[in-house]
């Protein structure tokens, strides 16, 4: 395991390589691949043009909400969710995993994780296949391209987190700001977060009307 802090070139952002080995990888993916996966016109989110997989929490990409609780995360992830806390990556257990599946020519557009919704550490951890992570300061635009290897865990905190976007580009050759180039291949990375507020709809939800306040009800 070898730590890298970015905290000079962006604050608040850490690397870890090396956080989990190939064994475990190789396990974690086996059950992951025989899990369900949603998106690509699969419910829920079938709107996502990637395949993902959802625990803990079920967060609705269209309704940009929180729709329902699934329960704690699961055995597959129990281990590096331990290694997590441990190296007090985050204040409090991670209540949200998603597994977001990259095929070639697949990424991810600039976002910056829900402020209100997820709490103050996103941690993503890459499995399969190293990719670059664009990073771009919402105000000043200053972007850095931040090279995550293959079975390394990516800290987001503080300015790294709220206030640079992040993104994947579809390229299958990339290059990050260090110089270093990489070919991608599939990559499945796990996402750990705290969801810190969200309202359960009521439990006995009989209204059918599309409306945002129970829209849980309606979602298909
Ligand atoms: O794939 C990753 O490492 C990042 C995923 C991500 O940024 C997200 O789902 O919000
Ligand atoms: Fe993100």
């Amino acid at each position: 395991m070898h730590k890298i802090d970015y905290n000079d070139e962006i604050p608040g952002l850490l690397l870890i390589q090396d956080f989990v080995t190939q064994e475990e990888e190789t396990l974690m993916i086996e059950t992951i691949d025989k899990n369900q996966w949603c998106g690509l016109g699969i419910s829920p989110n079938p709107e996502l043009k990637r395949r993902t997989q959802q625990y803990g929490h079920l967060f609705s990409y269209r309704y940009r909400k929180v729709l329902e609780e699934l329960g704690p995360l699961p055995e597959f992830s129990g281990q590096v969710v331990q290694r997590i806390m441990e190296h007090e990556l985050m204040p409090n257990t991670p209540n949200h995993l998603l597994v977001n599946e990259y095929n070639l020519g697949q990424g991810i557009m600039p976002h910056t994780d829900a402020p209100t919704l997820f709490g103050p550490a996103i941690l993503s951890l890459s499995l399969l296949s190293a990719c670059v992570m664009k990073f771009t300061h919402v105000e000043t635009g200053h972007t850095v391209d931040i090279l995550l290897p293959r079975l390394s865990i990516v800290v987001m905190r503080g300015d790294s987190r709220y206030k640079y976007k992040h993104s994947i580009s579809k390229d299958h050759i990339e290059t990050a700001s260090d110089g270093t180039t990489i070919q991608r291949d599939r990559r499945v990375s796990l996402t750990f977060r705290e969801i810190i507020a969200w309202e359960a709809p009521p439990a006995e939800n009989t209204c059918n009307k599309t409306c945002s306040a129970c829209s849980a009800a309606v979602v298909p």
